[in-house]
């Protein structure tokens, strides 16, 4: 298992290049299980994780992809499976996705279903909602979900009681081969939810709406392959202008779509940061104070939820009290302790957490909770005192290309290390290991 160590202190400057958005090519590439003809090509894939397995997913499910030089081509014209095991839906609850294709084209599919996690309990409901409205019967029993339909999905309406993003994508996903037209009300509006639209419409589909609360799909009877590029992450983005802005750096940011970073820039600009949009990409300049802020997480175009623990890193590194408070999930401050092991001064008070800055943040080994813990746990390592080692990687892996040699290349005194090999090392030459960061004369650059 790694470990990332990093020693605090440096001001970040150069340029870093963002990777296709993670969020929005899991549901592109369940979507291409549509295809009943022609291969599709996904440019712009990142190399993470969660494609790996999503990847998995689809190949056990009949399709042939190869995944090479960041793009995908899947050929989804055998006859497919229609059911996706727990041992996907465990390492990512993003193969539910697959729910809707598969309803799709067969009027079938099973998924194990998914548990909570880290950041909350996540439940399905209002994807089976949609399929149930859409003439879908659904049984769950021993730990999965089937739904199923005689003939084809029927068109209706739909409204979202939570805007879901997994939950507009299946739905939408499901009545792109429907017969009649399907309206999804109070639906998500996020960039990824516009990048499968366009993606799906490539393949024939007839959406329209996608980036508004309503969006209406008229069925088709096929889809086909299609080529698509991946929009740029904007949650990667938002974690390297939240490192510029925490050291004190310059940064310019490439591959970035500013108008998906709307929230993001606003509160880094309250907080005293400089963003300035150039011809390729966003500088971020860092300044020597940064001001106090409140934030609340909402679904887009407010202020995003997964940017909600690298922006506590800012929080925390600022002059006087803010607040932050999560509406999107119930549970998604596991990383507080962890800061607090890092001599952050915040308290959880029910859905908000009360940050008093400017605590001296101090290195420690601290663990990451979630993916996006993993990241802000980084961030807060770069500007701390001492060393900061965070453990736990595999939840970076999931959503991060190269967090480690990208944050080197910007200056960060930084490095991947594998513990498995430092413990053999350690017992080797029969070392006592007594963990003290500040202690620990480790020359990292
Ligand atoms: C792979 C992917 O794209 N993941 C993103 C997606 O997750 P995901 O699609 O799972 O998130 P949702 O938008 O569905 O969840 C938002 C809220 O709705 C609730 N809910 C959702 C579905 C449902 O059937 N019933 C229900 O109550 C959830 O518990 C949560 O409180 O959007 C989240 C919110 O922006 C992001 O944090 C995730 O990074
Ligand atoms: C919560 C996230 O992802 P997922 O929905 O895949 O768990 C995230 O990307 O921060």
């Amino acid at each position: 298992m790694d470990k990332i160590v990093v020693k605090g202190g440096k001001r970040l400057s150069g340029n870093v290049k963002v990777e296709g958005a993670k969020n929005a090519v899991l549901p592109v590439l369940a979507a291409s299980l549509i295809a009943s003809e022609g291969k599709s090509v996904i440019y712009d894939v990142p190399t993470l994780d969660d494609v790996y397995t999503i990847n998995e997913v689809i190949r056990n499910l009949n399709a042939k992809v190869q995944f090479k030089n960041n793009k995908v081509t899947i050929d989804a014209t055998n006859k497919l499976r229609t059911e996706a095991p727990f041992e996907y839906v465990r390492q990512m609850r993003a193969s539910v996705l697959v729910l809707g294709p598969l309803l799709a084209r067969y009027g079938h599919a099973e998924v194990a279903l998914p548990g909570g996690c880290a950041i909350g309990s996540r439940p399905i409901d209002l994807h089976l909602k949609g399929f149930e409205a859409m003439g879908a019967k659904v049984n769950i029993g021993n730990g999965f979900v089937e739904v199923s339909v005689d003939g084809r999905l029927q068109g209706c309406t739909v409204y979202l009681d939570v805007a879901s993003v997994g939950a507009t994508e299946n739905i939408m996903m499901a009545a792109t081969l429907a017969e009649g037209k399907t309206v999804i009300e109070n639906c998500a509006k996020e960039p990824e939810i516009v990048d499968l639209a366009n993606y799906l419409n490539k393949m024939g589909a007839d959406i329209v709406g996608a980036g508004t609360e309503t969006i209406r799909i008229n069925g088709v009877e096929k889809l086909h392959g299609a080529e698509h590029t991946i929009i740029p992450d904007r949650v990667e983005a938002g974690t390297f202008m939240v490192a510029a802005a925490v050291t004190g750096g310059n940064v310019l940011i490439e591959n970035v779509v500013t108008e998906h970073l709307r929230p993001v820039i606003a509160k880094l600009r309250e907080m005293g940061v400089e963003i300035i949009e150039e011809e390729n990409g966003v500088r971020v300049i860092g300044p020597n104070n940064l001001k106090a802020t409140d934030i609340k997480t909402l679904p887009h175009p407010g202020f995003p939820t997964d940017m909600q623990s690298q922006m506590m890193v800012a929080m925390i590194n600022a002059e006087g009290t803010s607040v932050l408070t999560e509406t999107v999930f119930e549970n998604r401050f596991m990383h507080v302790e962890e800061f607090r092991r890092m001599n952050a001064n915040m308290k959880i008070e029910g859905r908000s957490v009360i940050i008093e800055g400017l605590n001296e943040l101090q290195g420690a080994q601290v663990q990451a909770t979630d993916l996006r813990a993993a990241a802000a746990l980084i961030l807060a390592g770069l500007c701390a005192d001492g060393l900061t080692e965070v453990t736990e990687l595999k939840h970076l892996d999931r959503g991060y290309v190269d967090f480690a040699k990208k944050l080197k290349h910007l200056g960060a005194d930084i490095k991947r290390v594998k513990v498995a090999t430092e413990e053999k090392q350690a017992d080797e030459k029969v070392i006592q290991l007594d963990f003290k960061p500040k202690n620990i004369a480790v020359e990292l650059s």
